[in-house]
């Protein structure tokens, strides 16, 4: 016990010799950063860096100490000598391991500058401003900026969510421009837009953070816990890394030279961090300043900048746009997208950086939203959005300077030509054209949330990943729902009933479940649809969670997709549809308990399901005489088929499923006589339903 106490004193007294010690002491900076680095960390874990860090910095003035091995600057001075000095500055930290691709090291997260200025020379001709500017590349970003249009044009009166298709069209641009005559249509193509939706709306701060953190333990953690993995994008680059015939302009083209001198695998490694490199930023940065300049106090600008676009040849360069290139910048400098600290080590020997001696191995770096916010000299009111700050001739160079949205140096951002043109092009079409307002029904939070290096509008993640195999099959007022968990094979959730359409703008839609594997019989769901730019649909309701202690109310969000019915046996194009219900008879009137079997039958052309349930109804006076029912259910059995030039099983489950009925024995009557009627009772293998709904096209 007392080697206990002697071994904790002796800790304790060595990190207070560390703190007071150390040379980064005299640094200004929150006394604990002193001693522990675990303040920044938990900043870093709750996505609170960026503002801590800012607010520090507040406080304490332009030079400011994060941890016993970090500082944080904002001069131009530090920022030129830890990004420039050199040419490309101090080598990068471990921090940028986090940005491997496929396991391999890319330019962006080489971290050594000898090994990252050999890489980078390979790229250099492709993203300089001749390459991009040449008629391929530009007719493309141009028609991608006109079916952007397009989609806004095509929701009427309807309000757009721009920063879903603003995604949309950064991830066009940028895989045209690495794999042209290749290139995604996410604007346009369904498939294309789920690889858009996978690369923006995750949520892997804290996973990535637990990997950096904890590498030796990360491969033991549980499947929730990985950080995001992309496998529609890994596919697709790795499709297009095996691409022949390449444009002469395209990056993958350069790469697979011989004197590049890459394997295909880096290749398709450095693509795809250029795609990563080139959606969310250009996105978010478009979505804040078409945001900024929607609003009713920044309509000013906005006519000014549609003065100066109608009052040019259609044709002028993009670069003679003085006022659009204001707007841009500013709306970069007041939301940069990647706004956080850029870490660097310090090189051996040690350096002085803003008057501070900084010993080597120190971790310093300048994080853009900071550098243009506390140089209130340069930039007065630094919160206010303003594009005409940039036009004043005076402080001109200083400005410039200071703008570090792009970094700066040897390993700024080597896509700033493509990404300009990008946003120049874009913007140009839209405000010579249109005004733009923020919709009255927007919910969404403009607010900057912390991702690893880049911000987002707070808000912009979609929930788990799907996990079942789910059909909803809906014809008239009916429905049968049946989802598969995908890894056991066990029925998620089976469901069956009424579906009532209450309202048409915007589609609101109740749902009755007469059948429920989760048992809630009383439950009228309840979901309003809204169309996502794609096509599919978003449903936004609250349903009870009956897998949570008490079923409480919480919210949902679901993406539909309306899927092409598949084709049954009665050949392409056409096809029966239908659902029957169970006829269970007489319940009886009085009090009393009866037993049923729940049966729902449903099929779309080429899809058939078949739900069973054994129910208890037990029907009981209340104290004013009205009798109530009450159900309760076991476990539902089901069986799903499926045609391919006969009917065959995709899923069979539970105990009862093998006595369903099956399409593979065949129905009799199907589809004649009383099968049209709704409300009419035929016989099914046996046993008696009710037509619930039938439709024949
Ligand atoms: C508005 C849009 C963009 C902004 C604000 C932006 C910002 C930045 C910043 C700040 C860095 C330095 C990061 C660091 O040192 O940690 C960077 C690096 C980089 N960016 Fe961008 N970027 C944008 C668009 C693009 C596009 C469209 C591409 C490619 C298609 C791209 C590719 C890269 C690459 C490859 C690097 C690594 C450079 C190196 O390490 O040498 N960026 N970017």
């Amino acid at each position: 016990m007392l080697s206990l106490w002697i071994g904790v004193i002796f800790l304790y007294g060595y990190t207070v010799a560390r703190g007071l010690l150390s040379p980064l002491s005299t640094i200004p900076g929150p006394w604990y950063t002193r001693f522990t680095s675990l303040w920044i960390k938990y900043q870093e874990f709750t996505a609170n860096r960026r503002e801590s860090v800012h607010r520090l910095h507040k406080i304490y003035g332009p030079v400011v100490r994060l941890s016993p091995n970090e500082v944080s600057f904002t001069s131009l001075d530090a920022i030129k000598e830890i990004y420039a000095s050199g040419g490309s500055g101090y080598d990068k930290t471990e921090y940028y391991d986090l940005f491997r691709q496929f396991k391999i090291k890319t330019m962006f997260s080489t971290l050594l500058k000898d090994e990252h200025s050999k890489r980078k020379r390979i790229f250099a001709d492709r993203y300089a401003m001749t390459n991009i500017m040449k008629e391929k590349p530009m007719a493309v970003i141009h028609e991608r900026a006109m079916a952007f249009i397009s989609k806004c044009v095509e929701a009427g009166q309807k309000s757009v969510d721009v920063y879903s298709l603003l995604h949309c069209y950064a991830l066009d641009c940028v895989t045209h421009f690495m794999f042209s005559p290749g290139g995604l249509r996410s604007l346009n193509i369904a498939e294309d837009f789920d690889i858009m939706h996978e690369l923006t709306y995750h949520q892997s701060l804290q996973k990535n953070l637990l990997e950096y953190y904890l590498p030796s333990l990360a491969p033991y953690f549980p499947k929730s816990l990985h950080a995001r993995s992309a496998p529609k994008a890994n596919q697709y680059v790795l499709e297009m890394a095996s691409q022949t015939n390449l444009d002469g302009h395209s990056l993958m083209e350069k790469l697979k030279r011989k004197e590049s001198s890459l394997e295909l695998m880096q290749a398709a490694a450095e693509c795809k961090d250029h795609m990563a490199a080139g959606i969310d930023t250009t996105g978010d940065g478009l979505c804040f300043l078409m945001w900024e300049l929607s609003q009713p106090q920044n309509l000013c600008f906005q006519q000014r900048l549609y003065k100066e676009l109608t009052a040019s040849p259609a044709n002028a360069p993009l670069d003679s746009y003085i006022y659009l290139d204001a707007v841009i910048k500013e709306a970069l400098r007041c939301a940069p997208p990647i706004p956080m600290s850029l870490p660097r080590y310090v090189p051996a020997g040690g350096r002085e950086i803003d008057g501070y001696v900084v010993p080597e191995h120190t971790i310093v770096s300048c994080q853009p939203y900071s550098v243009h916010r506390i140089n209130e000299s340069v930039f007065p009111e630094p919160d206010r959005f303003n594009p005409e700050r940039w036009l004043a001739e005076e402080g001109a160079t200083e400005r410039n300077r200071l703008f570090f949205s792009f970094a700066t140096g040897g390993r700024g951002c080597t896509g700033k030509n493509l990404a300009l043109v990008e946003m120049k092009m874009l913007l140009r079409e839209v405000y010579s054209r249109y005004r733009t307002m923020v919709a009255s029904d927007m919910t969404a939070s403009m607010k900057l949330d912390d991702q690893i290096i880049s911000s987002r509008p707070e808000g912009q993640s979609w929930p788990a990943e799907e996990t079942t195999d789910t059909i909803v099959m809906s014809v008239k007022d009916w429905y049968v729902d049946l989802r598969i968990e995908t890894e056991t094979g066990k029925i998620d959730w089976a469901i069956a009933g009424q579906r009532i359409v209450e309202s048409q703008e915007p589609l609101r839609v109740t749902f009755s479940h007469e059948l429920d594997s989760h048992n809630a019989f009383e439950t009228i769901d309840c979901g309003t649809f809204v169309p996502l730019p794609n096509g599919d649909d978003l449903e936004m309701g609250s349903m009870p969670r009956h897998d949570l202690p008490g079923a409480p109310d919480k919210e949902y969000e679901e993406v539909w997709r309306e899927l092409p019915f598949r084709e049954g046996p009665e050949g392409p194009d056409k096809g029966l549809s239908w659902v029957l219900e169970s006829d269970d008879g007489d319940l009886g009137s009085g009090e009393g308990e009866v037993t049923v079997t729940k049966t729902f039958i449903g099929r779309i052309w080429g899809t058939y399901l078949a739900l069973s349930q054994e129910q208890t109804h037990t029907r009981q006076k209340t104290p004013s005489g009205d009798l109530v029912v009450k159900k309760s259910g076991a476990d539902v059995s089901a069986r799903r088929e499926e045609w391919s030039s006969g009917w065959n099983e995709k899923y069979l489950v539970g105990e009862a499923a093998g006595s369903l009925p099956s399409m593979m024995v065949g129905f009799d009557e199907e589809g004649k006589g009383s099968w049209k009627i709704p409300g009419e009772k035929v016989e099914v293998q046996g046993k008696k339903y009710i037509v619930r709904a039938f439709e024949k096209i």
